[in-house]
């Protein structure tokens, strides 16, 4: 009972300090900067990150639209001043000073797409948008949100690598989606309350690519393996089952807003040095033979601290791990050759 005491009064303690270093505002200013802030994930990203209390500074931009979404985001009465800026010119002073850049900018995918389809517009898109961030903001971390991210991601890198400023550890293809979807789908048929679910994703953000581990799941459940195939699969088509429910309209922006933002929120709390903050992502990878690889990372003052292994697989995800591994090899040099010809 003593020990408990103490360990509340100590929480309590840590919780009052962190309660009196905000009010005295030393928390970190964190400028963050999301390009594509008028899209329809833009929008929605840019209201979730305004709500956090970590970001000091909010910059939206877009080559459209963003001084209405500037205006409407600002009024609210949180921490961060927000600023839209609109076009090429502005695009230097959107990026200056920026600690993470969030990239959900271009086309997203029609029924009947793939991922890879949205190659030809996104990765131009894409391109110009890194050159932008080599200059202007060369330490910033990266969250490439465009599809498709088994390609933007390595583009991003052959960018930075070009302008001398590649640091594999501020690279990160923004897969927590997939996670996110993991965890729902996994909940409703385990009968676990959803907020309790992890599951780790790994290889990449496409069809086959996107491995949920399910047999590491927690709580653990005993699924039969007709319902884990079923739930792999479900996961692997949650992008192309908001689409085709879109007819037309677009792909996943309020979900993508909400993981983007999860994602942004771990990335801030890794720079500001909170230890332990583990997320999935599609980074640059030595676990496996491929150069990129989405996994369990750690994250900390400098972006990635640690990319972790893989732990367990089941037989079923072994055979899912080879299965994936031509696609994602072949997405990424496609990116690879773009950025270089
Ligand atoms: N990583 C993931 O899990 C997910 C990725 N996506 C991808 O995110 C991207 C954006 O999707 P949505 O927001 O639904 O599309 P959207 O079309 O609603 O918005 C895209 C925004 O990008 C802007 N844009 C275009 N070119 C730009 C440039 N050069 N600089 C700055 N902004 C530019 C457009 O003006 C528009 O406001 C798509 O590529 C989509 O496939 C979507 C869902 C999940
Ligand atoms: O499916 C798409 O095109 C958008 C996306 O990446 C997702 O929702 O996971």
């Amino acid at each position: 009972m003593f020990r408990s005491a103490l360990v509340r009064s100590s929480a309590s303690a840590k919780q009052s300090l962190l309660r009196r270093s905000f009010s005295s505002g030393s928390v970190p200013e964190r400028k963050v900067a999301i390009l594509g802030a008028a899209g329809g994930i833009g929008q929605p990203l840019a209201l979730l990150m305004k709500l956090n209390p970590l970001v000091s500074s909010l910059s939206l931009y877009d080559i459209a639209n963003t001084p209405g979404v500037a205006a409407d985001v600002g009024h609210i009465n949180t921490r961060s001043q927000v600023v839209g800026y609109m076009g090429d010119d502005e695009l230097a002073k959107a990026l200056e000073g920026a600690d993470l850049v969030i990239i959900p900018a271009g086309v997203p995918r029609k029924p009947g797409m793939t991922r890879d389809d949205l190659f030809n517009i996104n990765a131009g898109i894409v391109k110009n948008l890194c050159s932008a961030i080599a200059k202007y903001c060369p330490h910033a971390l990266v969250n490439m949100i465009s599809n498709p991210v088994n390609s933007t991601v390595p583009i991003a890198a052959e960018i930075f690598k070009k302008a001398g400023m590649y640091d594999e550890k501020k690279l990160f293809g923004v897969t927590t989606l997939d996670v996110v979807r993991a965890k729902t789908f996994y909940a409703g048929k385990a009968n676990v309350p959803v907020a309790e679910v992890n599951v780790p994703v790994i290889g990449g953000h496409a069809g086959v690519t996107i491995l949920p581990l399910f047999s590491q799941a927690t709580p653990q459940a005993n699924l039969s393996g007709d319902v884990l195939t079923a739930l792999t699969k479900r996961t692997q088509d949650g992008g192309t089952e908001v689409v085709e429910a879109k007819a037309g309209k677009g792909s996943a922006t309020l979900s993508m807003a909400y993981a983007g933002a999860l994602f942004a929120d771990a990335c801030l709390k890794g720079l500001n040095g909170v230890p332990d903050v583990v997320e999935c992502s599609y980074v640059q990878s030595t676990i496996t033979e491929l150069p990129f690889f989405a996994s369990k990372v750690r994250l900390g003052k400098n972006g990635v601290e640690e990319v972790l292994d893989l732990g367990p697989l089941s037989d079923f995800e072994k055979e899912g791990l080879e299965a994936l591994k031509p696609e994602l090899k072949s997405s990424i040099e496609k990116g690879v050759k773009f950025a270089n010809q």
